[in-house]
């Protein structure tokens, strides 16, 4: 039996991955269980699972589940300090971290240092702080598997090769909804066109991350940390179909790739899982249907997110930090109609503009450049709209 806490329950990793505990009652136990506002869902959750240990963001919140579930409910914390104790909680062996955005950070370092394996949803922790979380992985010889799905396809195609033996990643994007789109079409895109993902049903800030690509750009900082290659050997193809989900390329030239219908269910499974392989309850891979399968050079024109995270990463430092911190705050006002779509990469490039790199090495240094990079890309909104 293993125990698991799940970091970001009521959103769409979360869910997918109860949907799995459900299926394996025999495998998984939830013992804590973390969300921030969705009650209803959070509420059902706990019914359904049981947990020992609940936190959402808002203290009020916690007052009303509590009088909502009576006698039935667990123990529910509020805030970080709540998120941090589920994390950390004594008998969890395993913690999936799938909160959206660098909320996710404090939480999962949490985990970390309390000696817990991670598997790892949440992008922007390893955007924001990689070194630090990959130096306390090391310290604490925990085990980190990846979910994103490229960086799960990733992990599958090195397992049993020398490290030594790669050459490069290659990461595949779908393009998102505008891969086709021209940059005066991209100029009076909406929030309803940008959520409609082709291929991929996810929350809404990772949906426009991929209308923008930005996506990638924080898969490639991400693949940079978990894997250990440097940005000149990671690249990104566009492939419309998402069903090669990412390869390695070995020095012999061989390529190896992982494939699958797009489904977060195996990416996350796999993780839980791992090395073990959970039978899924998921349509087969039918190649010989779909006929062909395409890949495209991305165009840095049309999608300048990719680039700015290039940018972000051979800077180092705080650069990481200030451009997903940005790009969070861009795209909330994105998603809020105060900018346009075109203006996420404008504001993201400005944030950046007036941030100069700094080294970094303790989590504070880290938690301040997010704050002040928000405080910026807030202000620089404001000034132009
Ligand atoms: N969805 C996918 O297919 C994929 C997602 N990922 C990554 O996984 C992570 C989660 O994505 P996804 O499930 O789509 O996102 P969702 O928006 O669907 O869910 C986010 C979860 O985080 C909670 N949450 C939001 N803000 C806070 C906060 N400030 N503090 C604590 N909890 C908070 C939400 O709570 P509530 O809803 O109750 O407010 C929800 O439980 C992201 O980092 C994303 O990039 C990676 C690969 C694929
Ligand atoms: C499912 C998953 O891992 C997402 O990160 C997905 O890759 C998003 O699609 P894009 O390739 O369009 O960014
Ligand atoms: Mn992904």
């Amino acid at each position: 039996m293993k125990n698991l806490a799940i970091l970001g329950s009521t959103g769409s990793i979360g869910v997918s991955a109860l949907e799995i505990v459900a299926a394996y009652p025999d495998r998984y136990r939830v013992l804590s269980l973390t969300a921030g506002s969705n009650l209803t869902r959070l509420e059902e959750q706990i019914r359904r699972f049981r947990p020992l240990l609940v936190a959402v963001v808002d203290p009020a919140d916690a007052a009303t589940l509590r009088q909502r579930l009576g006698t039935e409910a667990p123990e529910i914390l509020c805030g970080v300090e709540g998120m941090i104790a589920c994390a950390s909680l004594s008998g969890v062996d395993m913690v999936l971290s799938a909160i959206v955005g660098a909320a996710g950070l404090v939480p999962t370092m949490a985990a970390i240092e309390a000696g817990k394996d991670i598997a790892l949803a949440n992008k922007e922790t390893l955007v924001t702080a990689g070194p630090l979380v990959m130096e306390a992985v090391a310290r604490k010889g925990v085990s980190l598997y990846p979910v994103d799905s490229e960086h799960s396809a990733i992990f599958q195609s090195l397992e049993g090769h020398r490290r030594s033996d790669v050459r490069r990643l290659i990461l595949t994007a779908s393009g998102g909804p505008f891969r086709n789109h021209s940059l005066a079409q991209l100029k009076g895109v909406t929030p309803g066109d940008a959520l409609n993902h082709p291929n991929w049903s996810m929350g809404r800030k990772i949906s426009i991350d991929s209308a923008t690509m930005m996506n990638k750009g924080l898969e490639v900082i991400e693949a940079r940390w978990l894997f250990d290659l440097p940005a000149e050997r990671i690249a990104v193809h566009i492939h419309p179909q998402s069903i090669v989900h990412s390869m390695v390329e070995y020095l012999d030239g061989s390529v190896i790739a992982q494939l699958g219908i797009p489904d977060m269910k195996t990416p996350i499974a796999y993780a839980l899982s791992y090395p073990e392989r959970l039978p899924l309850n998921l349509p087969p891979l039918d190649l010989c249907s779909l006929g062909s399968l395409t890949f495209e050079t991305p165009d840095p024109a049309r999608f300048a997110c990719l680039s700015l995270a290039y940018e972000a990463l051979r800077e180092g430092g705080s650069a990481p930090a200030v451009l997903n911190a940005a790009n969070e705050v861009a795209v909330e006002a994105f998603l809020n109609g105060q900018i346009a779509f075109l203006d996420i990469p404008v504001i993201i490039r400005a944030t950046l503009d007036s941030h100069p790199g700094e080294p970094l090495s303790h989590i504070d240094g880290y938690l301040r450049a997010d704050r002040q990079a928000r405080q910026s890309a807030r202000r620089i909104i404001a000034a132009a709209h």
